[in-house]
């Protein structure tokens, strides 16, 4: 039985090792955290008695697949706080799954969410109540930025929810972990090092910001850092990465943006548009937020020829999760074509089906309408990991940047009459910037890292622990 070759070890307390590692030595006295937590299940690695007992011979197909190829576990680490992290973790999924076939099993889960009590668990409410009062947003993200204070605080959770936290993690015993938010880098990585698994596990940062973002994103120990442009690259090997650890690939845009064949004609029949009408895009991310509502109520007017008493263009409002927003805008009476929805799944559709985007500067939502060739209306950013992004389009020719509605619904309406060339332009500029095959080149290198691994890490995941933990 492939149990009894497992010698156990006894794990100290983690609760201790993170104080430890944080403090030193002498404050091994800090209690096991985690009340409040909503998830107390029993893992394979466990060190009691009875350890094996719930693994359901997972033990014995394991070592049955020894030698022989096995399906890799793709652990990608994501949370909903705005829409861009789970859309680039779907991304990267898609991508391993065209490129790889069954050779991996990929995971896609917010362990805070599931595995942690609070407020841990309840981040997504945080943030957007922190972005709602940006002031407080901005104190927070800035606060935070120096190593040793944000070190500090992921430490005081890591000693409060660490069980919960590595139990999640292991409960999916993964050959690759990939982080794709900012605060998913420490922890995961104490816990593969607490486990005896840095050389097994490979741990790569997929970064999702496009310019500016927190230093929590650059964490020395990881395997691989992607960054999605020169000048992440740049803060990252700033922040202590080696060049052998920085990639410079792109933001990992959904394989349907990238390799959709898309006709704009048969698009807007398909969504029920007007075929002849130039069409704007407005959204504001995952949750709808900026000015979106004025912008629509602007654009109403500026899209409506009052001489000529015919609409020159038409609008798509997407709204994301923001259901009021939808239903305010729905309940208008409008003088030109115009479709309110909610989330949609197939953004790709929605772009290709439009001739410019209105959005606030989240940087999937740019990434996106590069690849499609949308000139971008910036009309907003989150202070702190957005702000970059305006520069990063405006610079390169791809958009402009205005917060105010009316110069919006201006603009959109010179593009559809009097400076349709200023359009063509910046829909080449935006063709220019665009990297639609960023996703498959991180999963073809996470690929390489994961052959780099060698024979160990074809070995059953509760066998290398266990061996490491006799070293
Ligand atoms: C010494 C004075 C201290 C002052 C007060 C500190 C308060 C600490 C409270 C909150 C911590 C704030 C963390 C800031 C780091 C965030 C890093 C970052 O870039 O986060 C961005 C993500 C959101 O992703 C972005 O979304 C965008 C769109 O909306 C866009 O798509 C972009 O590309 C994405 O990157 O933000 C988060 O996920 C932050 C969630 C914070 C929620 C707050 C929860 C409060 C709960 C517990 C406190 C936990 C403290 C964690 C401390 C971490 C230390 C850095
Ligand atoms: O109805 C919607 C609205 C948005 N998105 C996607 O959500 C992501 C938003 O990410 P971004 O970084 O732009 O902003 P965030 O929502 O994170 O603030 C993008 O991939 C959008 O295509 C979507 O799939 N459906």
């Amino acid at each position: 039985m492939a149990t009894n070759l497992v010698s156990p070890k006894k794990v100290a307390s983690i609760t201790e090792r993170v104080w430890q590692s944080v403090y030193g030595n002498s404050s091994s006295s800090s209690s096991g955290g985690g009340s409040g937590s909503n998830h107390q299940r029993r893992c394979s690695y466990e060190s009691d008695d009875d350890e094996y007992e719930d693994y359901d011979g997972v033990g014995t197909v394991q070592l049955m697949q020894m030698g022989s190829e096995r399906t890799k576990n793709v652990l990608i680490l994501m949370s909903d706080t705005g829409g861009g992290h789970r859309a680039s973790a779907e991304a990267i999924r898609d991508a391993f799954s065209i490129e790889f076939g069954d050779e991996y099993r990929i995971i896609v889960k917010d362990v805070w969410k599931e595995y942690t009590g609070w407020p841990l668990n309840d981040m997504e409410r945080s943030y957007k109540f922190m972005v709602k009062h940006v002031q407080l947003w901005k104190v927070a993200f800035h606060s935070t930025s120096p190593r040793w204070i944000h070190s500090c605080y992921l430490a005081a959770i890591a000693a409060y929810y660490a069980k919960e936290v590595e139990a999640g993690l292991m409960e999916y015993k993964p050959d690759i972990i990939i982080s794709v938010h900012p605060l998913m880098q420490h922890i995961p990585l104490w816990v593969l090092k607490w486990q005896g698994l840095q050389k097994k596990v490979v741990f790569v940062t997929v970064i999702t910001d496009l310019n500016s973002c927190h230093p929590t994103w650059f964490h020395p120990g990881v395997n691989r850092c992607y960054c999605p442009s020169n000048e992440v690259a740049k803060r990252a090997l700033y922040d202590g990465l080696e060049e052998s650890q920085v990639r410079v690939f792109g933001l990992p845009i959904r394989p349907s943006f990238a390799r959709a064949v898309l006709s704009k004609d048969d698009l807007r029949k398909e969504l029920e548009m007007d075929t002849d009408l130039p069409a704007v895009l407005l959204m504001g991310g995952g949750e709808g937020v900026g000015p979106v509502k004025e912008t629509a109520n602007a654009l109403g007017e500026s899209l409506y020829d009052k001489d000529q008493e015919k609409p020159i263009g038409q609008l798509i409002v997407i709204c994301g999760r923001n259901k009021g927003l939808a239903s305010t805008l729905e309940s208008k009476e409008w003088k030109i074509p115009v479709k309110v929805r909610g989330f949609e799944t197939q953004m790709e559709k929605w772009m290709g089906a439009c001739d410019c985007i209105i959005t606030k500067a989240g940087p999937g939502t740019i990434a996106e309408a590069l690849i499609t060739g949308l000139p971008i209306v910036l009309n907003d950013y989150i202070p702190g990991q957005e702000k970059g992004n305006v520069p990063y389009v405006v610079d390169n020719g791809a958009g402009v940047f205005t917060r105010s509605s009316s110069e919006t619904a201006r603009i959109v309406a010179e593009w559809f009459s009097t400076k349709t060339d200023e359009l063509k332009r910046m829909s080449e500029n935006a063709l220019k910037l665009a990297q639609p095959e960023a996703v498959f080149d991180i999963v073809k290198d996470i690929h390489e890292l994961a052959l780099q691994r060698g024979p160990l890490a074809n070995i059953p995941y509760v066998l290398t622990s266990s061996f490491t933990s006799l070293i």
